[in-house]
């Protein structure tokens, strides 16, 4: 057996995003509901990185707190990368994680995008970024965005990417203490199902909502007191289907200033809307590292 393991030392990012909006228009046989939404990327979020064997063996370095390796996405997005692309190599995976679990920010999707994208790399699997996408999705409905890593309106379950890059803003993101299901959400029965259809170019944030704000803040008075104390500073809304909500700043002291006047206990960050993820940008990198040793 080959016991040849290869650290790479460099972090690759795992962003956050937020639903700008998120409209609900109706439900599909399958169960799952039909969506339109403006995922925002942000220049925050986890980071990870790959020790990469030719044993196949693939694991977490330490275990992630309150996620058996097994139903870590991140496992779950290397073993189908393996799988799928009959590659006998594995990894032994360090995440640094900073973003809240289940909050709505697209953390655990967004590692396994990471994932996807960085072991495509690593291990010399070579498969196109619909490809990477198309796996993505049978992992979790957002994967497949943070695959593209665009700035994007989303239609369908999530799988319909448009890019709409989006000007410049800061937010401020905080996350009462309590913990949403997305099932839990979708399957209420006083869900709204009824959003009509929008064109993109009409976008307005003063114009749109997100459908599971109502119902969660009803059920979850945490998040409603949260938005509630927000509002009096700026545009605020829950984003996915919470438990994070987010506030819209034109400049990062004005986010700051809110920030420091939360209380203590509760989790934030304030982070940039980009257009192109961090996870593209480290892609690029690589990119243009291996065409530059390609010429020397
Ligand atoms: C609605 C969003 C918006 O970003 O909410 P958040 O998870 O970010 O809060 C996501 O698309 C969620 O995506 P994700 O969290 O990957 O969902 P999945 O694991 O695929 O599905 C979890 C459960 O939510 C329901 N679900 C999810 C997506 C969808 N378009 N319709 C659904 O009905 C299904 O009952 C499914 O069993
Ligand atoms: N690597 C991971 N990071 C975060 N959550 C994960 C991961 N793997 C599996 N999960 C599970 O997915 C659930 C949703 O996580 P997350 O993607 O952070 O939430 P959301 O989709 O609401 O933003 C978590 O409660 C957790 O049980």
């Amino acid at each position: 057996m080959d016991n040849t393991v290869t650290i790479h030392r460099d972090w690759w990012p795992s962003p956050a995003k937020l639903n700008l909006f998120l409209h609900i228009l109706g439900k599909y046989d399958n169960g799952y509901h039909q969506l339109e939404s403006l995922f925002q990327m942000l220049d925050y979020g986890d980071r990870l990185a790959f020790e990469t064997n030719e044993t196949g063996d693939i694991a977490m370095a330490l275990p992630m707190a309150g996620v058996k390796d097994e139903d870590n996405l991140i496992i779950r997005a290397a073993k189908l990368l393996a799988a799928h692309s009959k590659c006998n190599k594995g990894a032994k995976i360090t995440i640094d994680k900073r973003l809240p679990m289940g909050g709505g920010i697209g953390g655990g999707s967004s590692n396994a995008a990471t994932t996807l994208v960085a072991l495509n790399t690593l291990w010399d699997t070579q498969l196109s970024v619909d490809e990477l996408a198309t796996l993505g999705l049978q992992l979790g409905a957002d994967v497949p965005i943070f695959v593209r890593g665009e700035t994007a309106f989303a239609g369908g379950v999530g799988e319909r990417i448009t890019s709409a890059p989006q000007p410049e803003q800061w937010f401020l993101v905080a996350t009462p203490n309590v913990h949403i299901s997305t099932a839990e959400v979708f399957s209420a029965a006083d869900l709204p199902r009824n959003t009509p259809s929008m064109r993109w170019e009409n976008y307005n944030f003063e114009k749109t909502r997100n459908d599971c704000q109502q119902l969660v803040a009803n059920r979850y008075p945490e998040v409603a007191k949260l938005l509630q104390w927000l509002v009096h500073y700026a545009p605020s809304r829950m984003t996915g289907t919470g438990a994070s909500v987010f506030a819209v700043f034109c400049d990062q002291a004005s986010a700051n200033d809110v920030q420091a006047k939360l209380p203590a206990s509760t989790k934030s960050f304030v982070a940039k809307g980009v257009n192109r993820s961090p996870l593209l940008q480290k892609l690029e990198e690589q990119h243009s590292m291996y065409a530059t040793s390609d010429t020397n």
